[in-house]
């Protein structure tokens, strides 16, 4: 456990994503798991500090704005005003949008390449090796494809390169990264990605190159101004200058001195090593404590590949979000994709998921259940006596033990077990309202039932809809505000202050005689398009 664990406080981030190209629907899946993990964290009452942002230099960046005839600069400004819409049209909630080209955090990159140098753990040597630029990574010969591609990048050679860099001594925390993860199990999951970084370490940890020479684009090595910082070096640390609040001046000490450890860092398993091992191994060197957790998850595939911007085998979430909804989206993808498996998109199934889950199950529930109390009870929530209910009531039952289920899964990242959870209940409301036909019992006079069975559908919607936020925060607003609150799960202060979870993640909190609004649909079905178009 580290120091700052204890506390009321939880950083996560994203990866800092390359502006080699717009943003795709990749770069959005890890971006909505992390801001669904900080809606749920601000639920629990914790201050929560969620950093996105970009990653922009080196050869990828350069190379990209050469071919479109822009500067580097330029190129980098445009890209990010497009992942900046696209956090606005998913309804994420980032605190920090941290960009690698800003002179803050060349300050931080400085201060720290002098800590790791003062120590001796940079030194200059000869680089040989197979580079590839998309990746921005040497790699093996033994892991290219047709000796000539990463597994990743299968249209872009890699590049033989020998020149002289800088490099780190990653050899020299061998053992203290075994250690590390003898010690700290859950430091990386899921269990599959941490056996295999524990195999690549057991093969023997070779020291990396940290700068690069004839590369204009990128900060210049503080002892060497000929050579430039490596992209991976200046853009890991780009989570420690995001720390920084913005009237603070850009030193390690400040930028560590609030939210330092990062809790969570999220990421595809593309960048796993760079999270899992270059990283606690800078981290090692300068001295300062590691991150409380790395998490990373599959990839979303086309034909089996996954899904690029360098392949170009795309999905474009703007058009997806245009279409269907920011909900539509966040939804489909936490739910249908165990987080930590690849998964292949397929447009049919999307809208069918959608229609079945939150059209049907969820939101029909919802409405025909209002019909009829406004119908029966002029549109009040009717009173019960919550305590002389069964215990084994199914609705009750089940609720009460849904939140502490579900919080569980907000911590393990087990979205798709949550959606289901909760889908578990409200099938539950479905099936109970069936078999009770309050609409007989209300016409056999028995009116007691009719309130008993309504107000505990009701009641399973709403905390359904709870549970739900943080996945399709939309969706739940709309829910509560039919369910007569006037409150708003987008807005960070009446998250973190109006609705806590220990109270709106019980069973029974639905207020008797509560105003519930005309019922309209929460949730449209959605129809098959032929094709998607932004
Ligand atoms: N197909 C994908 N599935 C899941 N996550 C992805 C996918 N593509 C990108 N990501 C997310 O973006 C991160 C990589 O960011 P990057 O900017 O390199 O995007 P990229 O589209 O993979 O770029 P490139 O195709 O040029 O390698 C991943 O670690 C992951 O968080
Ligand atoms: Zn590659």
């Amino acid at each position: 456990m580290t120091p700052k664990q204890t506390e009321n406080l939880f950083a996560l981030t994203t990866p800092l994503y390359y502006v080699n190209d717009v943003p795709h629907v990749g770069s959005a899946y890890t971006t909505m798991a992390a801001d669904a993990v900080a809606r749920f964290q601000r639920l629990q009452g914790k201050s929560v500090l969620l950093i996105t942002g970009t990653d922009e230099h080196g050869q990828k960046i350069q190379r990209t704005a050469e071919a479109l005839n822009r500067s580097p600069q330029e190129h980098c400004d445009q890209i990010v005003s497009s992942f900046e819409s696209l956090w606005d049209k998913l309804d994420i909630q980032y605190d920090r949008f941290s960009r690698t080209t800003a002179s803050r955090h060349a300050d931080i990159v400085k201060e720290f390449f002098g800590r790791l140098w003062d120590k001796g753990d940079i030194y200059l040597s000869q680089q040989q090796g197979w580079y590839c630029v998309a990746c921005e990574e040497f790699k093996e010969e033994r892991e290219l494809i047709s000796e000539k591609y990463c597994p990743i990048h299968t249209n872009k050679p890699v590049e033989w390169r020998d020149e002289e860099n800088y490099f780190f001594r990653l050899s020299k925390y061998q053992q203290q990264l075994e250690a590390l993860y003898q010690e700290r199990p859950e430091f990386l999951e899921p269990e599959s990605r941490r056996n295999e970084i524990l195999s690549f370490i057991g093969q023997g940890l070779q020291d990396f190159s940290i700068s690069r020479l004839n590369l204009e684009w990128g900060f210049p090595v503080p002892v060497d101004p000929k050579q430039t910082i490596y992209v991976w070096f200046d853009a890991l640390l780009g989570y420690v200058t995001a720390l920084l609040d913005s009237d603070q001046e850009p030193t390690l000490e400040n930028a560590l001195s609030q939210w330092w450890p990062i809790n969570l860092h999220l990421i595809g398993k593309d960048i796993l090593r760079f999270h899992a091992i270059s990283w606690p191994a800078l981290l090692m060197s300068a001295d300062l404590p590691l991150p409380g957790r790395i998490f990373g998850h599959g990839f979303l595939t086309k034909d089996g590949k996954k899904m690029g911007k360098s392949l170009g085998n795309t999905l474009d979430p703007v058009a997806l979000v245009s279409q269907f909804g920011s909900d539509a989206v966040r939804y489909y993808f936490l739910k249908e994709i165990e987080f930590g498996q690849d998964g292949d998109f397929n447009l049919t199934r999307f809208v069918n998921t959608l229609n079945a889950d939150l059209a049907n199950d969820l939101g029909n529930l919802l409405n025909r259940t209002l019909k009829m109390v406004h119908k029966y009870f002029d549109g009040r929530v009717p009173e019960v006596n919550l305590a002389a209910m069964a215990e084994d009531h199914p609705l009750k039952s089940y609720g009460q033990t849904l939140g502490k289920t579900v919080a569980q899964g907000y911590e393990n990242l087990a979205f798709s077990q949550i959606c289901e959870a909760i889908l578990n209940l409200v099938q539950a409301g479905n099936k109970y309202i069936d078999e009770q036909a309050p609409w007989s019992l209300y016409k056999q006079g028995k009116l007691d039932l009719v309130k008993s069975v309504l107000y505990s559908v009701l009641e399973s919607v709403r905390l359904a809809a709870y549970l739900l936020s943080p996945i399709t925060p939309n969706l739940s607003n709309r829910i509560y505000n039919q369910l007569g609150f006037s409150i708003d799960f987008n807005d960070k202060t009446t998250i973190e202050t109006a609705l806590p979870y220990e109270t709106h993640a019980q069973w029974g909190v639905l207020p008797a005689d509560q105003r519930l609004a005309e019922p309209q649909p929460v949730f449209l079905r959605l129809e098959l398009p032929e094709t998607l178009s932004s």
